[in-house]
């Protein structure tokens, strides 16, 4: 298990380009991240902003174009392609933003956990295996392909292999979207058990859910990351005559231009940017 000390991951400077049409699209610019064991970690941010490319660039299916990665402290970039293989096999759990993309299309949902648990080193016997689909509730399905899936469970099964074994680096784009609230609170505990097994889990999400949920939350605008947020500080503070409150100092660099949207909800107040 990484402690709070020492990152799985550190990220410097992180930079990432994709060939477009009118030039270069600059996905990362300059990042700056560290992913800690133990820990939930959102990134959040409008439709375009780069968070699926952080998440690739941090499951190490991409390269950055600058910047450096380090993985236990050793640069990423230095590894031979054997190396890099053994490690995203063994010790990294991906969900793809289309969930099917990160599963076997050939197997059924039982053999999505036995496969991805074999190829991890995994000891796994048809009944861990049936826990594992249990724990998203999929049993019913246990012998169905992706293919014959609906999205929402195609999703739960995609994580549920992903999460097999508690790896060291569990990262997921988008792992609620297709879900409603029972099965995406499934997802989450699922996510916070591996959490709490030692692993860093980080999530792309727009769903208030997940970013519920997390430790930190990463906000990223036009490939920067403007901020970032731990979860679980409170902050007393008092209510003016005219309804006005201070946020804490951390809290003001989420909202640069000073403009907040305010939603009342459920007997609480959630306060976002205005977009
Ligand atoms: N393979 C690619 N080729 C070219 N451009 C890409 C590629 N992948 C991403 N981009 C561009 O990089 C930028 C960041 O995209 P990315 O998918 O990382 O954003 P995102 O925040 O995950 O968006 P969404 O919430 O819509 O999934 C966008 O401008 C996108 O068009």
């Amino acid at each position: 298990m990484t402690t709070d000390s020492a990152p799985l991951l550190e990220g410097r400077d992180l930079l990432q380009l994709y060939a477009a049409p009118t030039g270069p699209t600059q996905a990362l610019r300059g990042v700056d991240i560290a992913v800690r064991g133990g820990r939930i970690s959102a990134v959040t941010g409008p439709s375009g902003s780069g968070k699926s490319t952080l998440l690739a660039v941090l499951a190490m299916r991409e390269r950055p174009a600058g910047g450096e990665l380090r993985h236990r402290g050793r640069l990423v970039a230095g590894l031979s392609r054997r190396q890099l293989q053994s490690l995203r096999r063994r010790e990294i759990g991906w969900v793809a933003q289309r969930p099917t993309h990160s599963l076997f299309p050939q197997l059924d949902a039982l053999g999505q956990i036995l496969e991805m648990a074999r190829l991890r080193g995994v000891p796994c016997d048809d009944n861990a295996a049936r826990a594992s689909l249990a724990e998203v509730d999929l049993e019913e399905v246990a012998r169905a392909k992706p293919a014959v899936l609906s999205g929402g469970e195609q999703q739960r099964l995609a994580v549920a292999a992903a999460a097999v074994g508690a790896p060291a680096l569990l990262v997921a784009d988008e792992p609620t979207a297709e879900l409603d609230d029972d099965s995406a609170a499934l997802v989450l505990r699922l996510l916070r058990d591996r959490a709490s097994q030692g692993s860093a889990v980080v999530v792309a999400t727009h769903d208030a859910r997940a970013i519920a949920a997390a430790d930190t939350v990463y906000r990223f605008r036009h490939g920067v990351l403007s901020g970032s947020q731990d979860a679980g500080r409170d902050h007393t503070t008092t209510i003016d005559g005219q309804g006005r409150l201070q946020l804490p100092p951390e809290a003001l660099p989420l909202f640069p231009d000073r403009r907040v949207v305010v939603t009342v909800v459920d007997g609480h107040v959630e306060l976002r940017r205005a977009e």
